[in-house]
C-alpha cells in the first residue's frame, strides 16, 4: 500500500479536532498509564501490550503515534484494528510531545522545515552590508572609492568592542591591515587590507580564532549598489522583506500552527526539566513534575492552539524604517536583518502577508515624499540624519470581522507617527518640511482608491541610537490639510487637539494614544482575553489584578464578571487611556495605577489593602467606598480629566491605614477571591512582582499571558518551585554569569524565594496572534 501524498493528508486541525471548539487544534488529550513509553523507552511489541490497551479505559498517549511496520511492509497486520500502531498516515496521531513519527510524511515534512530554518540561519551570517561603516576618508584619499575585494567583515566579535579594541586585538595577533572599524553594539567588525598578501595572511590568522568563546568568521562585504555592468552582485544571497518579516509565509496556515504548537510544547518540557533541577535537596519533587511523565514530559496539558480569525493583513500597527535598499535606493520598509549583525538594508514591504494594503500605501507615500525632502534619512552607523521611522496605527470599526481578502475594510481610523531626530536642524526648515509632509500624506490618502482614512498625524522627536523611543519622548501633533472641492487649502481646518485613535474589543471602545501598547491583532486578542477570563476563576467576589494592563483591555473586558479590577501599568498615557476607556464604556469598578508593577512594593501594598489575609473574614461585595471613588470620577465632565491613581497615593493610603487607630479596612471593599492576570512585555515579570504574587497567601489563581514563552518558563520556575528552608543562604557567592540563560537565572532566583506555597501549572494554550511569523502568544493557568 502506498502512503497518501502530503496534500491528501487531513490537516492537523481536521485530524485532531474531536471534542474541542472549532477554533482550537488540540494537543493529545489522552492521559497515560504507561510511564515507560512516556519517557521514551523502547517499545515492546507483544500481546500483553495489546491487552493493556484493549482493557484500559484510558489508552496510552502513545497509542497510534507510530506507524505499524508490519502494516507498512505487508499491507496488513495480525492485530487488526486493535493494533497500537497506526495503520497508515490517516490513523497516525501526534505524539504527546507534539512531534510526528519521523518516518511518516508529516514527520519528514517537519524535519525538512526545521532543517531549512537552520540553513537559513546559517546563510544569514553571510549577508553583510557593512560598507557603510567606511567613512569617505577611509578610501585612502582616492575620493572615497573602496576596493571591496581587499575588505572583509569579521563576524562574532564581542558586541561591546569599539574600533580601538579591534585594533588592539589585531596588533596582538600580528595582523597587518589598512583600516579597522568596529561599532559598539554590533558583532561585526570591518577590515580593509593594503594588498592581496596582507589579506591572505590576515584571513589565515583570524578565521576560526576563538574570542570570548566564539569562533571568528570572515565574511565578504557585500556592496549595496549594482556593479558597473548593472548586474546584481552574484555573491549576495539576499533575503526579501517577506522572508525577513514573515518567515513562515510559505507554509500553509495549518503547518504554521503545528510548528508553533510544537515549539510551545518544547517550552512546557523545559519548565518541567528546570523545576526538577530547581527542587531543593531533601524536598519531594512536586506532583505536577512527577505527573508530567504521563504527558510526554509537558509540565501541564497543552490544550491546543487558537487560530487567528484573520490570517492576512491583520496587523494594526506597523513600524517602517527609513534607509537604503540593497540597490542603494531610498526606501521606507523593513530592515532585512539585525543591525548588530551588520545588516542595514531596508526593503519595501512587498508580499508581507501580515501587513495591510493601507499601511503599505502610506509607506510608499512617505517614501515618495522623502525622495524630494531636503533633510536626510537616518544613518544607523553614524547615528545622524533626520527622518527615522513611520508608524502606521489602525483602528477598527466595531463588530467588523473582515475576511482575509478584504482585511482593510475593518479599518476606520488611522494614526501616522513619524519619528525624526531634530538635533542640529533649522527650525524653520523643519516646519516647512512637516507642512509638506502633512500635505503629501493628505493628498496621497485622498488619491488612493478607495481613499484612505487619516485621523491623526503626529511627530515624535527622538535622539537615541535605536528607534525605540521612551514613552515620554516629545510628541507634536500636526494639522492635516483638508481639501476644498478638489483644491487644497493652505490653512488646515483640522481641529484635533489630541492624538488618539479608537479600536473595539468585545463591543467595548478603546481610545489609544500614540505610545500606548495595544495588541497588534485585534480580533485574535479578543480570543486571547476571553480565554484568560474563562480560565481565571472569576465571580462577583473576585478582585482581579490586571498586571501590565496597557490601555486596560483585559480588565475592562472582564470587569462585568468580577467585583473589582485593579490595573497596574507604567506608561502614563496608557493609564490615562485606560481611565478614559473605563469612562467611555460606562465601567465603574476599575481602578488604574500608574507605576512600575515592581516599584515600591505596589503589588504587595495593594494586595494588603484589598485582601484580608485572615481567611475567616467575610468578603464583602464592592462597597460605598468604591462607588464614591467612581462617582467622583464621573463628576468630571471630560474623561481626559480623570487622573490616574498614582502609586504614591496607593502606598500612602496603605500607610495611613496602618498608622491610624481606626482600622480603615472596614470601609474598603474586601474580596474573597483574588485573581491576577499578568501580561508582561517580552522580558517577563520583574522579580519583585513574582515575589509579591508568590508570597501573598490569598492569591490562588494566576493566569500568565506571554508574548515570549521563554520568559514565561523562567518566571514559572520561580513561581512553581518549592521554597528552600533557609532562603538566601544558597545564593552566597553567586554572581550572574553573562552567558547564563533565563532558566538558569530563574533557578538561582528561586532559591531566594521566601517560604511560600508554590503554584502549579494547570493547563496551557497557544494563541496565534502573529500568523506568518514565528512568534506566538502562550497562556498558562497556575493555581495552588
Ligand atoms: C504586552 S503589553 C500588555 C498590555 C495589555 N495587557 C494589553 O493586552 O493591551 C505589556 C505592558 O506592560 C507595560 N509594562 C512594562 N513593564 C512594566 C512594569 N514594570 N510595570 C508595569 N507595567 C509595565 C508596558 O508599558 C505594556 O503596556
Amino acid at each position: 500500500m502506498t502512503s497518501p501524498s502530503v496534500d491528501e493528508l487531513p490537516s492537523a486541525a481536521e485530524t485532531l479536532t474531536s471534542q474541542i471548539p472549532s477554533h482550537t487544534a488540540p494537543v493529545d488529550p489522552i492521559p497515560s498509564s504507561n510511564d515507560a513509553e512516556a519517557v521514551g523507552e523502547k517499545r515492546k511489541r507483544d500481546d500483553d501490550e495489546k491487552t493493556t490497551n484493549l482493557e484500559s479505559s484510558t489508552p496510552s498517549p502513545w497509542f497510534k503515534t507510530s506507524l505499524c511496520s508490519y502494516f507498512r511492509r505487508q499491507g496488513s497486520c495480525s492485530h487488526g484494528a486493535a493494533c497500537k500502531y497506526a495503520h497508515g498516515e490517516n490513523e497516525l496521531r501526534q505524539k504527546p510531545d507534539n512531534t510526528w513519527d519521523p518516518t511518516s510524511e508529516r514527520g519528514k515534512k517537519a524535519k525538512m522545515m526545521s532543517d531549512s530554518a537552520v540553513k537559513e540561519e546559517e546563510e544569514v551570517g553571510d549577508v553583510m552590508f557593512t560598507e557603510e561603516m567606511m567613512d569617505d576618508n577611509d578610501g585612502g584619499g582616492d575620493g572615497g572609492v573602496h576596493d571591496l575585494s581587499l575588505s572583509k567583515c569579521l563576524v562574532h566579535l564581542p558586541t561591546k568592542w569599539q574600533s580601538d579594541d579591534l585594533k588592539t586585538f589585531l596588533r596582538e595577533q600580528g595582523v597587518e591591515y589598512k583600516f579597522a572599524k568596529k561599532r559598539r553594539g554590533m558583532m561585526v567588525g570591518f577590515l580593509t587590507f593594503e594588498n592581496a598578501e596582507q589579506l591572505k595572511n590576515g584571513v589565515e590568522i583570524l578565521e576560526g580564532k576563538n574570542v570570548n568563546n566564539k569562533s571568528l568568521k570572515i565574511a565578504d562585504v557585500l556592496p549595496r549598489t549594482f556593479d558597473k555592468n548593472g548586474a546584481k552582485n552574484p555573491a549576495a544571497k539576499l533575503k526579501s522583506a517577506r522572508e525577513a518579516v514573515t518567515p513562515l509565509a510559505d507554509l500553509s496556515y495549518a503547518d504554521q500552527l503545528e510548528q508553533k504548537k510544537a515549539s510551545i510544547a518544547q517550552m512546557l518540557k523545559k519548565l518541567t526539566r528546570n523545576a526538577r533541577k530547581a527542587c531543593p535537596n531533601g524536598k519531594s519533587v512536586p506532583e505536577w513534575v512527577l505527573q508530567s511523565r504521563e504527558i510526554g514530559g509537558l509540565s501541564c496539558k497543552l490544550e491546543g492552539i487558537i487560530e487567528s480569525p484573520l490570517v492576512n493583513g491583520y496587523r494594526n500597527k506597523c513600524e517602517f524604517s527609513t534607509g537604503y535598499s540593497v540597490e542603494g535606493k531610498l526606501t521606507v520598509g523593513f530592515m532585512l536583518g539585525n543591525f548588530s549583525a551588520g545588516v542595514t538594508a531596508v526593503e519595501e514591504a512587498v508580499n508581507c502577508p501580515n501587513i495591510s494594503k493601507l499601511a503599505c500605501r502610506y509607506a510608499s507615500i512617505f517614501q515618495s515624499f522623502l525622495e524630494k525632502s531636503r533633510l536626510p534619512v537616518w544613518n544607523r552607523f553614524k547615528s545622524c540624519g533626520f527622518w527615522r521611522q513611520l508608524t502606521v496605527r489602525e483602528g477598527s470599526k466595531p463588530g467588523v470581522v473582515s475576511s482575509d481578502e478584504d482585511a482593510d475594510s475593518r479599518i476606520a481610523e488611522v494614526m501616522l507617527m513619524v519619528q525624526v531626530c531634530s538635533t542640529d536642524t533649522d527650525e524653520a526648515e523643519v516646519a516647512t518640511e512637516f507642512e509638506e509632509m502633512a500635505k503629501a500624506f493628505a493628498e496621497g490618502a485622498r488619491a488612493s482608491t478607495p481613499p484612505l482614512p487619516l485621523t491623526v498625524l503626529v511627530v515624535q522627536d527622538h535622539v537615541g541610537i535605536s528607534n525605540v523611543a521612551p514613552p515620554d519622548c516629545p510628541l507634536r501633533l500636526l494639522p492635516i490639510p483638508v481639501s476644498d472641492n478638489g483644491t487644497h487649502q493652505d490653512q488646515s481646518t483640522n481641529v484635533l487637539t489630541e492624538a488618539r485613535i479608537h479600536d473595539h474589543i468585545n463591543n467595548l471602545r478603546f481610545s489609544i494614544s500614540p505610545t500606548a501598547f495595544f495588541q497588534v491583532n485585534t480580533c485574535a486578542a479578543e480570543k486571547l482575553y476571553s480565554l484568560a477570563g474563562d480560565w481565571a476563576d472569576l465571580g462577583p467576589d473576585t478582585l482581579l489584578f490586571d498586571v501590565c494592563c496597557g490601555t486596560g483591555t483585559i480588565g475592562l473586558t472582564l470587569a462585568h464578571r468580577v467585583g473589582m479590577v485593579i490595573g497596574i501599568e507604567m506608561n502614563a498615557s496608557a493609564v490615562s487611556d485606560a481611565e478614559r476607556n473605563a469612562k467611555i464604556n460606562g465601567i465603574s469598578n476599575c481602578k488604574f495605577i500608574c507605576s512600575k508593577a515592581c516599584a515600591e512594593d505596589v503589588m504587595s501594598s495593594l494586595l494588603t489593602e484589598y485582601v484580608d489575609v485572615s481567611e475567616t473574614e467575610e468578603a464583602k461585595p464592592p462597597s460605598d467606598d468604591l462607588d464614591k471613588q467612581n462617582s467622583s470620577a464621573e463628576e468630571m465632565s471630560n474623561p481626559e480629566d480623570v487622573p490616574p491613581l498614582n502609586i504614591q497615593e496607593a502606598v500612602q493610603k496603605t500607610e495611613q491605614k496602618d498608622s491610624s487607630s481606626e482600622p480603615e479596612r472596614s470601609t474598603k471593599p474586601q474580596f474573597k477571591n483574588v485573581v491576577a492576570i499578568v501580561d508582561p512585555p517580552r522580558p517577563g515579570l520583574h522579580p519583585d512582582v513574582i515575589k509579591a504574587l508568590r508570597t501573598h497567601p490569598r492569591l490562588k489563581t494566576l493566569v500568565y499571558i506571554s508574548c515570549n514563552p521563554e520568559t514565561l518558563v523562567a518566571n514559572a520556575i520561580e513561581l512553581c518551585t518549592p521554597s528552600f528552608e533557609k532562603t538566601g543562604q544558597e545564593n552566597k557567592g553567586y554572581r550572574r554569569q553573562s552567558r547564563m540563560g533565563t532558566a538558569a537565572l530563574a533557578r538561582h532566583r528561586a532559591k531566594k524565594m521566601p517560604a511560600s506555597e508554590p503554584f502549579k501549572p494547570v493547563k496551557a494554550m497557544a494563541v496565534d496572534l502573529f500568523p506568518h511569523t514565528d512568534h506566538c502568544e502562550m497562556v498558562m493557568l497556575l493555581n495552588r
